[in-house]
């Protein structure tokens, strides 16, 4: 997939042979003609864990809104080498906590792009669903009311059903957060099974530790790219202060 915007074609930027999933170039996005990103130049690489990394209001959800597709770039280009439609997990906070479903209806949702709404899922969709939750862990709670359950629960209700969509572009805002320290252990095992499975994963974290473990790391500063490269050299330990309050 290729998104042109209203840009001068910019040169790529020098980055080897590695295969990339997506590439950003110029690329330029905000709310209300208010830019949030501002002429991004960045490389996800295929087949590898991404962290999205910086402080507040740095642009993190913003840049996994565009790469979702459901914030469109003002100016710049992505470019994309995936097949299916991007898997996106919002912040829990972004979904109603109140919504009447339960945990095996909201993981079924997952189903919907392939299936449509509330149609008859196949033998496979079910399947898929059954195992979404066993791998995260809430096939107990398969029968439970979603706004009855623990913000923990739910969170893990929600990446089931990022993971049922079967992308092969995953896509976390926050993943671990309200997560038990078990639970992000088993959510960091769960993403890097993920990428054996052939999906590419970008998550949004504050967790330094999830971000070390990540194969890739994009450093975000008010809406700028002000690092890009592998978690060992950019988050060194300076980082905490530097993610805080980059130069
Ligand atoms: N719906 C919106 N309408 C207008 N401005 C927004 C909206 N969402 C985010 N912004 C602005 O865009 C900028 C980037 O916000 P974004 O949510 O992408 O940051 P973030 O790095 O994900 O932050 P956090 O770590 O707090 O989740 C901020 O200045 C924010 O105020």
């Amino acid at each position: 997939m290729t998104i042109m915007f209203n840009k001068p074609h910019l040169p790529l930027a020098a980055s080897g042979d590695a295969p990339f999933h997506i590439r950003l170039t110029g690329l330029t996005a905000g709310y209300s003609g208010r830019p949030a990103l501002h002429q991004l130049d960045a490389e996800i690489p295929a087949l590898t864990i991404t962290a999205l990394v910086g402080p507040n209001g740095s642009g993190k959800s913003t840049l996994l809104g565009v790469l979702a597709g459901v914030i469109q770039p003002t100016a710049g280009e992505l470019r994309r080498n995936g097949g299916r439609p991007p898997a996106f997990v919002p912040q829990r906070g972004a979904v109603g906590d109140a919504l009447p479903l339960t945990v095996r209806q909201t993981v079924e949702m997952g189903r919907w792009g392939d299936r449509g709404p509330w149609r008859r899922l196949t033998r496979r969709d079910r399947a898929l669903v059954d195992t979404a939750m066993d791998r995260l862990g809430i096939a107990h709670l398969a029968a439970r009311q979603l706004g009855e359950l623990s913000g923990g629960q739910r969170q893990r209700a929600l990446i089931a059903q990022g993971i049922a969509q079967e992308s092969d572009l995953l896509l976390l805002d926050e993943p671990a957060t309200g997560l038990d320290p078990g639970a992000r252990e088993r959510m960091a095992t769960l993403l890097t099974e993920l990428v054996a499975d052939g999906v590419t994963v970008v998550h949004a974290t504050h967790d330094l530790d999830a971000a070390r473990s990540a194969g890739t790391c994009l450093l975000l500063h008010e809406g700028r790219l002000v690092g890009q490269g592998h978690p060992g050299q950019l988050l060194t330990p300076a980082a905490p202060d530097r993610i805080r309050r980059p130069a």
